[in-house]
């Protein structure tokens, strides 16, 4: 038998558990774990796992040394608004000068000032600087991803939007999860005329089923955005459409949009950093994948995260995102993300591992298939510059990818320096 490709001397090999429903409370804490392993690919699928011993007995066709490295799965951030047009470094003044997040929006700024460099923006133009975000993403071990519209706030740009998810989906080598975010925001025109905005977004998710555009619907309840009775009929209108439904609840306020997402049977409900203990209490009942977010709030200056640890610790099931967006977290890099889930969300690095590649997979509805090493999965996975799995969010701030592979194939390398003698030492 001669495998296709034959990863050998793996120092440690991270195998978070294949489960068929997201992993919950203490089940976050088993993550298998195998020291001086090997994995051998076949038809871009994982044909095999076990020891170096009896790996380095196989025939293949291409042999990769990990040289005592750590390999995992491809990462996979459930969260992300990839698709938008310019950037917002000027906030940044305002936000150093106290001017809270909502009221930046509430002035005409924030997600409404890229609502009008998205709509500005040509669709190649867009699909170019998605691509290259989306490059840098892969490049931190992402093989699976999100990516929401939300800055269109009209059926043109929102479609637009749309539309560039699905091209780089169909260009990279990464798989891309498309959510409809029309109710993001409200737009200038519709101030004071929420319910009319909603309605044109309702009216839009036809389309949008029709043309296959996304797989998920998405809104923003949050105080002067969407009110919880405006999303409970976003997302009712939703799964008449036949679309799985998320929410960005409770991140500012404690609306009670976490208790309305494990009621509505979303997938997900991210943010939760102002979530109620009856919130909490739903999401330990329920499926619904609780997707933390702690750079947005690193990066909006705030003291008090998610109650990630106390999730946990209740019983609900966590993911980890980046939220990648242009105002409140402009960071690709997901490890980053892993060391302020340890650092600021207390949680272990086996919760952190099960949080960024099976629950961030359930998150997303691609629990079958994404986040795992099983025998028969996609070969998705990383070496990385590293000796074991507590390494990553311990070593915070940089890139610990080595080689990230898609479906058995090399994506992203990284380069030797020249003319540096770069010799390992952890
Ligand atoms: N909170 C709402 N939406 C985005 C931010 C979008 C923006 O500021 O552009 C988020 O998830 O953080
Ligand atoms: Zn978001």
């Amino acid at each position: 038998m001669t495998y296709e490709t034959l990863i050998h001397n793996i120092g440690q090999l991270v195998l978070p558990k294949q489960s068929s429903l997201p992993l919950k409370g203490d089940d976050m804490k088993n993550l298998r774990v195998i020291d001086n392993a090997a994995v051998a690919i076949s038809n871009g699928k994982i044909a095999w796992v076990g020891s170096n011993d009896e790996g380095e007995a196989f025939q293949a066709t291409e042999k990769i040394d990990a040289k005592g490295r750590l390999v995992s799965p491809g990462l996979v951030d459930p969260h992300t608004h990839l698709v938008h047009g310019g950037s917002r470094e000027k906030e940044m003044a305002l936000k150093q000068a106290g001017v809270p997040y909502l009221d930046i929006l509430k002035q005409g700024g924030g997600i409404l000032s890229t609502v009008e460099a998205t709509r500005s923006t040509s669709e190649e133009d867009l699909y170019e600087k998605a691509a290259f975000h989306l490059e840098r993403i892969m490049s931190y071990g992402v093989t699976t991803v999100e990516a929401k519209s939300g800055y269109g706030l009209d059926a043109e740009t929102e479609l637009k939007q749309l539309r560039v998810a699905k091209k780089l989906a169909n260009a990279y080598p990464i798989n891309l999860v498309s959510t409809f975010l029309g109710p993001h925001a409200i737009p200038k025109s519709h101030k004071g005329n929420e319910e009319a905005f909603l309605s044109e977004m309702i009216d839009l998710l036809e389309t949008v089923k029709k043309e296959d555009l996304a797989e998920f619907t998405d809104i923003f309840c949050e105080t002067g955005v969407f009110t919880i009775e405006q999303s409970r009929r976003f997302m009712e209108a939703s799964k008449d459409h036949g679309f799985g439904v998320k929410i960005h609840a409770d991140e500012i306020d404690p609306l009670g949009g976490t208790e309305l997402a494990t009621s509505m049977g979303a997938a997900s409900a991210d943010h939760l950093v102002a979530a109620s203990d009856d919130g909490i209490k739903g999401l330990a009942e329920t499926d619904t994948v609780a997707v933390l977010l702690p750079g947005t709030t690193f990066y909006l200056g705030k003291d008090s995260y998610a109650r990630g640890r106390e999730m946990i610790d209740s019983g609900a099931s966590v993911a980890l995102a980046t939220d990648f967006n242009p105002g409140s977290c402009v960071t690709e890099n997901l490890q980053l993300i892993m060391s302020l889930a340890a650092l600021k969300l207390k949680m272990t690095p086996e919760e952190i591992w099960n949080a960024v590649t099976v629950n961030a997979a359930h998150a997303i509805g691609r629990g079958d298939q994404a986040g795992t090493l099983d025998v028969g999965s996609s070969a998705d996975l990383v070496i990385w510059d590293a000796p074991n799995y507590m390494y990553i969010p311990y070593h915070y701030g940089v890139n610990h990818t080595s080689l990230v592979m898609k479906n058995g194939k090399t994506v992203w390398e990284r380069m030797e320096s020249h003319g540096l003698h770069l010799s390992r030492s952890y």
